[in-house]
């Protein structure tokens, strides 16, 4: 599997340990800008039959694919800002990067969301990069972690608008090899009041591992309660 991983990554020209040729281009507002939930050389088999059979799906309405970028329009930001942080908080946002999009291609989270807004779920096809190694030859549980909590957010997001994490349970059952593809599948239970509790599984893309279950809760945030540091 790693060395199948180390193949497609050559063919971008961004050779392992010399992640550098991604980063420079960053800097310009196209990169910044780009949609990263689509198909790049990196890409294995797996999670190209996942999303293709995904946008299948799309066609009808009833499925919608999620874009992603680095980095959070200014506007959103700026609207974020104003409805909820102390005007202290407000520095270094132009150098924010979005934590699962903030590895160089191919190297660390190469993944696409997609919603269903009536049957209230976000699934996340996932490829695992080999910068992401915990126990040698699997995925470090932090990043599942992180994979977890973005997916399920984005289903808590989806549901009630702008959440934080309050708490984020999760069993692991079975080690993910590094650079395979699962499936992260989250499931909105209820909303009571402002708290949104979304539920989720890893599975491999066959189904037949379990690789972890979580639960979480997230809370919508309150405009009269400003978030301290
Ligand atoms: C630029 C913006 C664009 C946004 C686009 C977003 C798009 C997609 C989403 C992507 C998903 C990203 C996923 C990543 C999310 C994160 O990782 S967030 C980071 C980690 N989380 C935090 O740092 C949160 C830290 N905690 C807090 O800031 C606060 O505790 C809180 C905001 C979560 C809640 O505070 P507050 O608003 O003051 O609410 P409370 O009054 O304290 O609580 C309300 C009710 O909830 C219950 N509750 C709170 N926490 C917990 C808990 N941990 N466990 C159980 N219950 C909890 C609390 O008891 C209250 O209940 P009642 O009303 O009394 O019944």
């Amino acid at each position: 599997m790693l060395r199948t991983c180390a193949k497609r990554l050559r063919t971008l020209g961004s050779p392992l340990g010399q992640p550098g040729a991604q980063r420079r281009s960053f800097s310009s507002e196209k990169f910044i800008h780009k949609d990263y939930a689509l198909p790049n050389p990196s890409w294995s088999k797996d999670l190209r039959l996942l999303f293709d059979q995904f946008m299948k799906k799309c066609e009808d309405g009833s499925w919608k694919r999620l874009p992603s970028y680095r980095q959070n329009f200014p506007e959103k930001i700026q609207e974020f800002q104003t409805l909820y942080l102390d005007s202290s908080l407000a520095k270094g946002e132009q150098h924010a990067q979005q934590f699962p999009r903030s590895l160089d291609v191919g190297l660390g989270f190469e993944y696409v969301m997609f919603c269903n807004d009536v049957e209230r779920k976000v699934l996340c096809f996932l490829q695992v990069g080999p910068h992401l190694q915990g126990t040698p030859g699997f995925v470090h549980g932090g990043a599942i972690a992180t994979m977890i909590d973005s997916t399920t957010g984005m289903c808590a997001f989806r549901a009630g608008g702008i959440v934080m994490t309050a708490n984020l349970n999760i069993n692991f059952r079975s080690p993910i090899p590094l650079c395979s593809v699962v499936v992260v599948d989250s499931q909105l239970d209820k909303v009571e009041g402002r708290k949104v509790f979304v539920s989720c599984n890893v599975r491999s893309v066959d189904k037949k591992t379990l690789h972890s279950e979580a639960t979480g809760l997230f809370i919508k945030l309150d405009p009269d309660k400003s978030l301290k540091k």
